[in-house]
Order: structure tokens, then sequence, then C-alpha cells
């Protein structure tokens, strides 16, 4: 694990509420989960379909705003951001892996891995030379101006996941990243996963069905019905009560 954070936790939430409508149609997504990301693990969540584990990722990567409870991000208290904050420090602190990969059709590979540095406000040319590099680093380094759909899925997944990274967030969130990928290519993506969440103040939560790549986990969390019911892993004894 990485030493000498800033933080205790990369993630703090407790009594985390969701609800989805109202009345006597609202889902309640989210009942009261209490939830640490510590800094240098992998953490998993895994549950049945419909228990709330998009819900819980999407709360604590700010593209949700949650009901009632509290949630803590790299020390930052959720409630305390505006919605343009929230937005600035979701994409300076976090990086996005989804199961489809969410690429910008039509355009180059290199450019697809430029945009969150272009966002952040980096010059093109800073920009492209970041992006070649971690092209390189995941073995991609001679399809930068191959368009999407010239690449195999497992080669899409890299490419987003290099377009996660490239900003170097302290915060990667992953929503069923391999389902798509065949074995060894899972294994390359929750290698990379692996290695970045290692380095000093960075955490991965992945969202997964996929129990090819469990043994990646630090530690897994299970929910059910909007409710975290239990943990499993080394630091297992640190989960809150
Ligand atoms: N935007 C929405 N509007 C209404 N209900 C929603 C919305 N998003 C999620 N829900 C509901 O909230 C509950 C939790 O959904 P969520 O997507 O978080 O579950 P999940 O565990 O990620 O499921 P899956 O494994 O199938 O992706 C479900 O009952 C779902 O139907």
């Amino acid at each position: 694990m990485a030493m000498n954070a800033t933080y205790p936790s990369v993630v703090h939430c407790r009594g985390l509420t969701k609800a989805f409508g109202v009345g006597s149609t609202a889902t309640y997504a989210l009942q009261g989960v209490d939830l640490d990301v510590r800094v240098g693990e992998i953490l998993m969540i895994m549950g049945p379909s419909g228990c709330g584990k998009t819900t819980l990722l999407s709360v604590v990567s700010t593209l949700l705003d949650l009901d009632a409870g509290t949630c803590e991000v790299l020390g930052r208290d959720l409630a305390r951001m505006n919605q343009i904050e929230r937005s600035r420090f979701r994409c300076a602190t976090m990086g996005f892996v989804f199961q489809r990969f969410n690429l910008l059709p039509g355009v180059s590979i290199l450019d697809n891995v430029t945009v969150p540095l272009l966002i952040g406000g980096h010059s093109r040319k800073d920009a492209e030379s970041r992006a070649v590099r971690i092209l390189d680093e995941l073995g991609l380094r001679d399809r930068t101006s191959a368009s999407p759909n010239e690449l195999s899925g497992g080669q899409q997944q890299r490419v987003a996941i290099a377009r996660a990274l490239v900003h170097n967030p302290k915060l990667i969130v992953c929503d069923e990243p391999t389902s798509a990928l065949d074995q060894n290519t899972g294994q390359v993506v929750m290698e990379t996963l692996r290695d970045r969440a290692r380095q000093t103040d960075r955490a991965v939560i992945v969202v997964t069905h996929d129990t090819r790549i469990v043994n990646y986990a630090d530690r897994i969390v299970r929910m059910e019905d909007g409710v975290i019911i239990g943990c499993n892993g080394a630091i297992e004894a640190e989960m809150p009560s």
C-alpha cells in the first residue's frame, strides 16, 4: 500500500441515501451506505443487478447528488461544493472506465486520449506528448492515428483506460471494466489499474460481476437492496461499524 497519504481515506461515506422518483413509485437505490476506500487499494463492489452499485459509484464520483448522508472524497466534503466546483473537482481528480468504452467515434485514438488534458487546460502539444506516453505504456503506440472502429474491443478498452489515466487522477472509478473483454485482456487491464492504485495517494473502485478478476481486489464489498451487507479482504477489520 502507498504510504504518506494526506488523507486517511480516499473516499469516506456515511449513511448515504439516494432515491429515484417520489412517493409510491420511488426506488430507494441507496439506503444508508457506509463506505471507506483506502489509499492504495483496489476496492471491488459486487452484488446482484439493481442492488445500487452504479448509483453508489455515481454519487461518490459526483455524477449524482446524494439525498442524505455525508461523502468526502480526497478530504473534500461533496455537499460543500456547488455544481461547477464538483465538475472541476471531478475532471481534475477522477478517471472513469466503463464497460462501453465511450470513445469518440471518427476522431483518432490520440485525440480521444488528449480530451481530459485539454479540458484541464493543458496545451495541445503537452497533451499530445502525455497521451503518446500513456498509449505507449499500454502497447498502443503504433495505433495513435487509428480511429476507434479500427480497433478490437480489447484495444478500445485500453484506449479508454489511457484516457482515464492520462491526467494522473487520484481516484479511478470503473463500472464493469472487463466484462466485454477476454480473459487475457481483462488481466492486462486489471494489472494496469493495480499499478495505478499503488501510486501515492491513489485508489481504484471497480464495480463488477466478473468473477475472473476478483483476485485483483484488496477488499470486496457486497451490496444488496441498497445497503452493504459485508466485506472481505485483507483489511476487513477496518470496515466502518
Ligand atoms: N435514473 C434512474 N431512474 C430511476 N431508477 C433508477 C435510475 N438509476 C437506477 N435506478 C434504479 O435504482 C436501483 C439501483 O440501480 P443501479 O443501477 O445502481 O444498480 P446496479 O447494482 O448497478 O445494477 P446492475 O448490476 O444491473 O448495473 C435499481 O432498482 C434501478 O432500477
